[in-house]
């Protein structure tokens, strides 16, 4: 298993993670959504150095130019709802990539203990790919694992991608023991840990909600 966290060189990306954390500025909501795109975007294209790369002759008009381009075959994987606009960001970039769906939630027993629930998969076969997995927040892990067992029953992926803006500690930790060897995990940022309510510290808040609105 590898990890890279991109955070750690600084670049623009370490601006949008910056906006969609601040109070000031991430209840802007089309801005917030735009923020977790440019993050898939520059994510997709950092995971696209992994790819498997083969010589082809294109053709111009005035010749035929040897360009090396990808031939993996990649499925972008997203847990909904604030997968959403990661999920537009990849495949802005990955344009050729086949689309996966798994709804995950929390329902919460009581304001401490919550059971997350996997109601809805969409998925086309995953043998022998490269599955990306998206979702911006990784607080306890719990979801991303569920997720990716949830798109084991559509085949067995040649490599995992886990890929996500915030990861918390405990999040990570957890992921290194539930995610197999064939797995990267691309994260922006680390953070320390999660409150009574597991959601992250710092963090940024409920992703899903800054992007679409509180739910009841
Ligand atoms: O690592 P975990 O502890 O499982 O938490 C992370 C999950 O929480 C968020 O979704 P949420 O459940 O808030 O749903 P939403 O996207 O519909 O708001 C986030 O997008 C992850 O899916
Ligand atoms: O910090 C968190 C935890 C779960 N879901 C979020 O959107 N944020
Ligand atoms: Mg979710």
């Amino acid at each position: 298993m590898k990890i890279v966290n991109l955070g750690e060189s600084n670049t623009v990306l370490n601006r949008f993670v910056a906006e969609l954390r601040d109070v000031n500025i991430q209840h802007d909501s089309l801005r917030f959504r735009r923020n977790i795109e440019r993050i898939g975007e520059i994510m997709a294209y950092e995971i696209s150095k992994d790819f498997a790369y083969s010589e082809k002759n294109i053709p111009t008009p005035l010749g035929i130019a040897p360009m090396n381009t990808p031939d993996n075959q990649v499925v972008i994987s997203t847990i909904l709802r604030a997968g959403l606009p990661f999920h537009h960001g990849f495949l802005s970039y990955l344009d050729n990539a086949e689309n996966a769906f798994v709804s995950a939630y929390r329902k919460y027993k009581d304001r401490l203990n919550f059971d997350i629930h996997i109601e809805y998969i969409a998925s086309p076969s995953i043998t022998g790919k490269t599955l990306i997995v998206t979702d911006p927040m990784l607080a306890t892990g719990s979801s991303m694992e569920l997720a990716y067992e949830a798109l084991l029953t559509k085949g067995a992926p040649a490599h995992v991608h886990v890929a996500s803006i915030i990861c918390s500690k405990p999040a990570l930790e957890y992921l290194k023991k539930k995610m197999p060897e064939n797995c990267t995990i691309w994260i922006a940022a680390l953070d320390e840990g999660l409150d009574d309510h597991s959601y992250i510290i710092p963090g940024l808040g409920d992703a899903g909600d800054l992007a679409y609105g509180a739910k009841l």
